[in-house]
């Protein structure tokens, strides 16, 4: 990473329950006991998550038609790809009846987002089915498509079919510093360089509706090459609450989009991206989760080539449960860095 270049937003560098979605061998219920007792503990209920109360509040227009706003946007100045998943997805989930819930959403991103004007979000009721419904959004900024969304919502079905993942082991999120703690220990260091200072200072200033603690975070010095994986908890910030699966999946299509990208930069310390933006992204959901608790997002690249890169994603619930796999494949033109620095 070059002097000045504020670093990626660090980090991105048991026994299990099985469960269907939304039921299984666990219900919904006993997990909505456990979670109701956390929250409490762990929420001051008043500090609603911003992405519930404004990213994801769409002003309805007419039928199938919505207006959605803006909350953080990233420093390319293009809309982040997370909010317009997000928003296209609860944009889908408005005419699909309660007890029908999103399985899986594949995006294509045709355009870059414009930060300055909303997005539109217009619904295509493609087919109600006994029981799978299927929903096509197409989010459009100056008359044009900027992404094209597909969401499928599924009756709970249950089977007895049923097999995950072992989630890895790693510490807790209490035991790890979030973001913005390990950024202010990296501005307490002396030999910071004045440019990576002001960096530093630009991350921390930015007002991401997302909490993230990275597994391993990044070392002080410049980074060797590593394996393209990475493991960070993350979790919305504020307040959601239980009882509505579908905008926790809204939730964890917003949180999905972030930092996932970065993964498959891992084994290149000595190039920059000069331009990085995400051509598609998809996910499937598996299980309940709740969107405003930590949960645990394994990322690795199996591939990159021809300046693009491909990553994929699970997202642990930190009892051991898998609630979502995601899948993206992203432009990435980089140049190469001539001067070894330090964060
Ligand atoms: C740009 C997309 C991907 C399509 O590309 P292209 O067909 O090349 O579009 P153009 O409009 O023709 O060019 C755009 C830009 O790229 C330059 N360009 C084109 N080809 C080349 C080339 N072969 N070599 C070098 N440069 C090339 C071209 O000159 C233009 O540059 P400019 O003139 O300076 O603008 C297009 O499909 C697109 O933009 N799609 C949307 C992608 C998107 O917005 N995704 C979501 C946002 S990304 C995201 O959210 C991740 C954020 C993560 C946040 C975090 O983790 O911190």
């Amino acid at each position: 990473m070059a002097e000045g270049e504020p670093p990626a937003v660090p980090g991105v560098n048991g026994s299990i329950h099985i469960c269907d979605f939304p039921g299984g061998t666990e219900s919904p219920e006993s997990h909505e006991e456990e979670s109701s007792q956390s929250s409490a503990a762990q929420y001051n209920q008043d500090l609603k998550s911003v992405l519930v109360t404004s990213v994801l509040n769409l002003e309805e227009l007419d039928v199938d038609l919505y207006r959605g706003t803006h909350h953080w946007v990233p420093r390319s100045q293009r809309l982040f790809g997370g909010q317009i998943i997000g928003q296209a997805l609860v944009a889908a989930a408005k005419s699909v009846s309660d007890n029908h819930y999103a399985h899986s959403l594949h995006c294509y991103f045709v355009r870059a987002g414009d930060p300055k004007v909303p997005v539109l979000y217009q619904v295509d009721r493609t087919r109600d089915g006994r029981s799978f419904t299927v929903r096509s959004v197409k989010a459009i900024q100056h008359g044009q498509p900027i992404l094209i969304c597909q969401a499928s919502f599924h009756m709970l079905q249950p089977s007895p079919l049923q097999h995950q993942f072992t989630m890895p082991v790693v510490p807790p999120p209490e035991d790890l510093l979030t973001v913005e703690e390990l950024i202010r220990l990296y501005l307490s260091k002396p030999d910071l360089g004045e440019k990576s200072r002001q960096g530093l200072n630009k991350l921390l200033a930015n007002e991401v509706p997302i909490e993230m603690k990275p597994v391993q975070p990044p070392h002080f010095y410049r980074l060797a090459a590593v394996e393209p994986r990475t493991l960070f908890w993350v979790r919305a910030r504020g307040y959601i609450g239980e009882g509505n699966m579908k905008l926790h999946c809204c939730v964890a299509a917003y949180v999905s989009d972030f930092a996932f990208l970065g993964t498959a930069l891992l084994p290149y310390p000595n190039y920059k991206a000069q331009f990085a933006a995400s051509l598609d992204h998809a996910m499937w959901f598996h299980s309940t989760f709740r969107s405003d608790e930590w949960m645990l997002y394994e990322c690795e690249s199996p591939w990159a080539g021809g300046s693009r890169g491909l990553v994929q994603g699970r997202l642990w619930r930190r009892d051991g449960v898998l609630a979502a796999s995601c899948s993206q494949e992203g432009v990435l033109r980089v140049k190469a860095v001539t001067e070894p620095s330090k964060l």
